[in-house]
């Protein structure tokens, strides 16, 4: 059965510069749901992401066209608070990102500048944001020791629970696993069936077994367009499109 949608692209376009990466993208991301971007390199899968949550205004020279209703309001409408918008809408990269900080202040960093003081709150956050993330067990005894030491499929968990302690609605990952080894790799995939039940995720993976294994819905890109978006079990038993089917069966990309 379909969820609600939460977020809505509709006609969009996104140039950098004179090159347009995005043609003419119109598609509905359902709420608690994994939803899946895949095709070759330079397809403008990451492009796509990072425009759900005003990431790509912080590029010089790039452009949007059309919309992207997040709960009703285009969040590239005038009066909307960019900022506020990727608070709802968090982002974890590629590779773990972590601030040079202890693992405790990498929680609360954003939390206090959103404006979180009590320290009891600020104690239950980290705790209920690292046992989200499955990383408790292993860092509740280390919490001021240095992020940095953390292994890089921790740093991600860690990334991970980071953004999760903004509260946000939807979680937007580039690649999350793809500079970890296979059993970190299993661990954040595990995750991720874990935090469907309460988020929406968006996930740009060059994996196919991976995006086969998550998600419910995946989309195709290939050129800059969505050439086929359906449900992930169509997606790679019965695609539509050759060009989808091409790159699923690995003859292209
Ligand atoms: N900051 C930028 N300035 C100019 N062009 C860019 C920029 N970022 C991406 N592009 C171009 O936009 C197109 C889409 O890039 P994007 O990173 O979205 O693709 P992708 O599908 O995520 O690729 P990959 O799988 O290799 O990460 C590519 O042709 C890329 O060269």
């Amino acid at each position: 059965m379909k969820n609600k949608s939460i977020i809505e692209v509709m006609d969009v376009n996104f140039y950098y510069g004179q090159f347009r990466a995005l043609t003419d993208i119109t598609m509905d991301f359902e709420k608690n749901r994994v939803t899946a971007l895949i095709g070759p390199s330079g397809c403008g899968k990451s492009t796509l992401l990072r425009l759900l949550n005003r990431m790509n205004d912080l590029i010089d020279g790039s452009r949007v066209e059309g919309q992207v209703i997040f709960e009703d309001k285009n969040i590239y409408a005038a009066d909307v608070d960019p900022v506020e918008v990727r608070r709802r809408i968090g982002m974890v990269f590629q590779k773990p990102n972590p601030f040079p900080k202890s693992i405790f202040d990498n929680i609360t960093y954003g939390p206090k500048l959103h404006g979180v003081k009590k320290r009891s709150d600020i104690e239950q956050l980290v705790e209920v944001s690292l046992k989200q993330s499955v990383l408790w067990e292993e860092v509740k005894d280390i919490l001021n020791r240095s992020a940095m030491t953390l292994s890089g499929g921790q740093q991600q968990r860690l990334c991970i629970a980071r953004a999760l302690a903004m509260k946000p609605d939807v979680l937007l990952m580039d690649e999350p696993t793809s500079a970890l080894d296979p059993i970190s790799t299993a661990k954040i995939e595990e995750l991720i069936d874990e935090l469907r039940e309460n988020y929406t995720i968006i996930i740009v993976t060059h994996n196919m077994q991976q995006a086969a294994r998550i998600s419910g819905m995946t989309g195709f890109f290939y050129l800059g367009k969505l050439i086929e978006f359906s449900s992930t079990e169509k997606i790679f038993t019965n695609p539509e499109k050759k060009q989808t089917e091409d790159y699923i069966t690995g003859r292209f990309g």
